[in-house]
């Protein structure tokens, strides 16, 4: 079996004058989550809705579960889900009765037993009989997740599924992905919820402006892997001493203060594991006299590497008072 759900490939997609996707290109490995990122109007919504078949590319291929002819491409859409975007609900029609309706209407075999299943699936059996404008925002974005599994997709595409949910919502909505996923799921979702995004996916796509900037495990894509988050230590002495003291070893390339008493760190050559790379920068720092309170690995999160590449200009948390180089 193939290793990628969904491999994209320079795909193109101009709205009259407006590139909204410009030669795009990532893929999806099979079984994982990956999350889908950029700032509003990157070109994401675009990008999902050329892969479900709503929009047609100008330029690109798409190969979609094993398929890439465009007869085949909709064998694969049928085999697949999406939840768009703010998805329209029926405020009068019971959970039950909503899911039922779109299960006749997509001929989905077996359509009561699929309902109840789709229903414990997302945690809404004990509510299936109350209208669905009773709901809250989360357990209405469950029921339209519920719709989008009837058919038993092996992938599922959501656009922004945790938009306006509160953080209740978003863990409910977190477990239905990690069960999905030990099921054998594929999903690629967008959101803006950085941090979230971080706890659930095995992969991001960054894109901007139409682009994909960058793509890979979340530790794996700050610029210069995870050792571009250095080491956070923190010492006893003055921070101007502290400077001082190490500036001429050749082993730390960078050292700047990032807090009263801390010190980040870039070790030349950083080692592979991040308790060697700690155990090292404590004993540069005595070697140096400075009396070493703790070092950590700081690692760089989605959200700093999301403002590293999506404003280069401002890279979040570290206010450099002094550097070193
Ligand atoms: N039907 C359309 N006609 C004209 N322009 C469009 C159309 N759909 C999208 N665009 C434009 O294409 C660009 C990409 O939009 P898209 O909705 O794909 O971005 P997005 O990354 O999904 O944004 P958001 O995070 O805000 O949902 C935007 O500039 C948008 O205004």
């Amino acid at each position: 079996m193939a290793t990628h759900a969904l491999v994209v490939n320079g795909l193109v997609k101009a709205f009259g004058t407006k590139q909204a996707v410009r030669h795009a290109s990532f893929s999806v490995a099979r079984g994982e989550i990956t999350g889908f990122l950029g700032p509003n109007g990157a070109g994401k919504t675009t990008v999902m809705g050329m892969i479900i078949g709503l929009l047609e590319p100008d330029a690109g291929t798409i190969e979609f579960l094993g398929r890439r002819d465009r007869s085949d491409l909709s064998i694969a859409r049928a085999r697949s889900g999406y939840l768009q975007e703010r998805p329209r609900i029926y405020p009068e029609m019971s959970a039950r009765n909503y899911l039922r309706f779109f299960a006749d209407l997509y001929g989905v075999p077996d359509a009561a037993m699929r309902v109840n299943e789709a229903l414990d699936r997302v945690g809404l059996r004990s509510a299936a009989e109350r209208r669905l404008g009773s709901f809250s925002r989360g357990m209405q974005q469950r029921a339209c997740l519920a719709r989008a599994m009837l058919h038993r997709p092996e992938f599922l595409m959501l656009d922004e599924p945790a938009l306006g949910l509160d953080p209740n919502g978003v863990a409910d909505m977190r477990a239905i992905f990690r069960e999905m996923k030990s099921d054998g799921v594929t999903l690629l979702f967008s959101s803006h919820q950085l941090a979230e995004m971080e706890r659930v996916c095995d992969s991001v796509v960054f894109m901007r402006e139409g682009e994909v900037i960058a793509a890979g495990r979340p530790s794996e894509i700050a610029p210069g892997g995870w050792a571009n988050g250095g080491l956070r230590a923190e010492v006893f002495e003055a921070m101007d001493n502290a400077l001082k003291a190490i500036s001429a070893m050749p082993e730390i390339v960078e050292a700047r203060q990032v807090g009263p008493q801390h010190l980040l760190l870039h070790l030349k050559a950083f080692p592979g594991d991040a308790r060697t790379a700690r155990a090292q920068a404590a004993s540069l720092l005595s070697a140096a006299g400075l009396t070493v309170l703790s070092v950590d690995v700081d690692m760089p999160t989605l959200e700093d590497v999301f403002l590293g590449l999506t404003r280069p200009e401002f890279v979040a948390g570290h206010e450099p008072a002094a550097t070193l180089m």
